[in-house]
């Protein structure tokens, strides 16, 4: 059998492939950034091109560098960044526009429209979703009506849609594949999560012809063979799930109440919720966790949309840093109570508050604040925001035993002693932070008859360092206080 996996990883800032062991043990990677096009005010577009291009070099490079050929690798899984839109031709595969990106605002007067028409509660039934213009519905809708000739096309069957790892599938397949997995669907807010199909009246509300739509799979199944040019030979595609729901299954979070929350550019925090479809009264999103043996699994998810991107703000916007890892350094000579939030509110607010028209702020500055202060307060951000998310899924009434953490801002130490004290519970930091590929490489694992079950993946998790809370409850609520104040002064309703 063959002892390797190609994992994709492709990300809102960079795409990535990495060569695993089938032990989970990377081995490999390749990486490469793309352009961001702001064509407008709140708008964020990728050229699906580049999103392809940038994957295949990736894949190429990591296979390279791995010092494999084709037939040692079992298959290749995808991970993706989320709802994120594309349209294409079937016929020449090409995309109709620019993708339209998870973090574009501009379908937010649409979104407040349907609000107000009453729509909101009938479609977090169905979907476990919140009226924002964050999910592709409104995306999709959007590029049908913008782009010339686009509904004629849709109505006539020439069109496609897929959110990014459809859209890598086909071309990893040469159009033969057009599918997705059940993760992925659910954030489109067209499918029903509670009976795991598209959903007609939504379709109909959001006036999108069936026939755009992918078909929806399991997370570990077979999802078609690549083209053989590609990488020498055709190797079989067998596992597909959204990123955070890869970096769910990447960190073992397999119990009911097992919880991760990663932070990249932005943070999502998931906690499963098993069997169980648990509707939120708090504005935490319903998704789906992952599907397998076509048993769908559920989690509660806080998304917040600046993690990391307010450390990238302190560095590339206002200069005080050179390289996000001097925060730590910085942070450790911070007098604790230095009194300084930064509400990093840059494209409104995510989850619990959802709130597209709060914007950033400072508080609490006086003639000592200087640019240990401001950065101290950029990682505190993140850090009082998964409070927030905390607090909604205990109102919830779910609280995680411990939290398992990823992404690159996980690397900071004193970050995750902080996120241990301000929410007075135990992290857990994995010795592989890669854990978003890693999950599309266990799917993978799994369909190729590796393992066996999900008992085998939480086999291997294993811990590099825990972090107890240190604060006592009294600090930590004073503290706490103060950034709900700051958040307060922020938001627009
Ligand atoms: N040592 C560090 N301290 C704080 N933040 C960090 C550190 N290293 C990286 N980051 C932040 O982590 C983010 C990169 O994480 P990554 O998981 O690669 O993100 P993504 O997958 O969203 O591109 C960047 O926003 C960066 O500012
Ligand atoms: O590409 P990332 O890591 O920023 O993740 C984006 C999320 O999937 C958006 O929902």
């Amino acid at each position: 059998m063959p002892n390797y996996i190609l994992a994709i990883d492709q990300g809102t800032t960079s795409s990535r492939a990495i060569v695993f062991d089938i032990k989970g043990q990377p081995i490999a990677t390749g990486q490469e950034e793309f352009t961001q096009h702001y064509p407008n005010n709140g708008w964020v577009e990728h050229d699906a091109n580049d999103i392809w291009q940038s994957t295949l070099r990736s894949c190429q490079q990591a296979i390279k560098d791995a010092n494999i050929g084709s037939d040692d690798l079992l298959g290749i899984g995808i991970t993706n960044q989320r709802e994120t839109t594309i349209l294409w031709d079937r016929e020449s595969g090409e995309p109709i526009a620019n993708a339209i990106v998870w973090q574009d605002r501009r379908t937010s007067d649409y979104c407040q429209q349907l609000r107000a028409q009453g729509h909101e509660q009938s479609i977090q039934e169905k979907t476990g979703l919140l009226l924002d213009p964050y999910f592709s519905a409104s995306k999709i809708r959007w590029l049908l009506d913008s782009i010339p000739g686009a509904r004629a096309k849709a109505d006539a069957g020439q069109l496609a849609f897929g959110t990014v790892d459809s859209f890598l599938l086909w071309k990893l397949t040469d159009g033969q594949e057009h599918s997705t997995d059940a993760t992925n669907a659910s954030r489109t807010m067209l499918f029903n999560i509670h009976e795991q199909c598209w959903d007609k009246d939504l379709l109909q509300l959001f006036d999108i012809p069936e026939s755009l739509l992918p078909e929806v799979k399991d997370c570990a199944a077979e999802f078609g063979l690549c083209n053989p040019s590609l990488f020498g030979k055709e190797i079989p595609i067998l596992g597909i799930a959204g990123d955070q729901q890869a970096a769910l299954i990447g960190q073992a979070c397999f119990e009911p109440g097992m919880a991760k929350s990663t932070y990249g550019t932005g943070c999502f925090f998931m906690l499963n919720t098993g069997e169980q479809a648990l509707d939120s009264h708090n504005r935490l999103l319903t998704t789906v966790a992952y599907r397998l043996n076509g048993q769908a699994y559920y989690a509660l998810e806080g998304s917040i949309f600046i993690a990391g991107a307010a450390i990238q703000w302190l560095r590339d916007g206002l200069h005080l840093i050179s390289d996000a890892a001097e925060t730590e350094a910085l942070a450790k000579q911070t007098d604790s109570d230095h009194g300084v939030y930064l509400v990093p509110a840059f494209t409104g607010l995510g989850a619990p508050y959802w709130d597209p028209e709060a914007r950033g702020a400072l508080f609490g500055l006086t003639r000592d604040t200087g640019i240990k202060e401001l950065v101290t307060a950029g990682l505190e951000s993140v850090c009082y925001q998964t409070k927030d998310l905390q607090k909604a899924m205990e109102a919830d009434g779910q609280r995680p035993v411990n939290l398992r953490v990823d992404g690159g801002m996980t690397k900071n130490n004193w970050v995750l002693q902080k996120l241990a004290d301000i929410l007075g519970a135990t992290i857990d930091r994995p010795s592989c932070v890669e854990t978003t590929a890693l999950g599309a490489a266990y799917l993978v694992a799994l369909q190729g008859g590796v393992f066996s079950s999900t008992d085998d993946i939480c086999q291997l998790w294993q811990l590099d360092r825990r972090f107890d809370p240190q604060l006592s409850k009294h600090e930590r609520d004073r503290r706490y206080q103060g950034w709900q104040d700051a958040v307060n002064r922020v938001r627009s309703s």
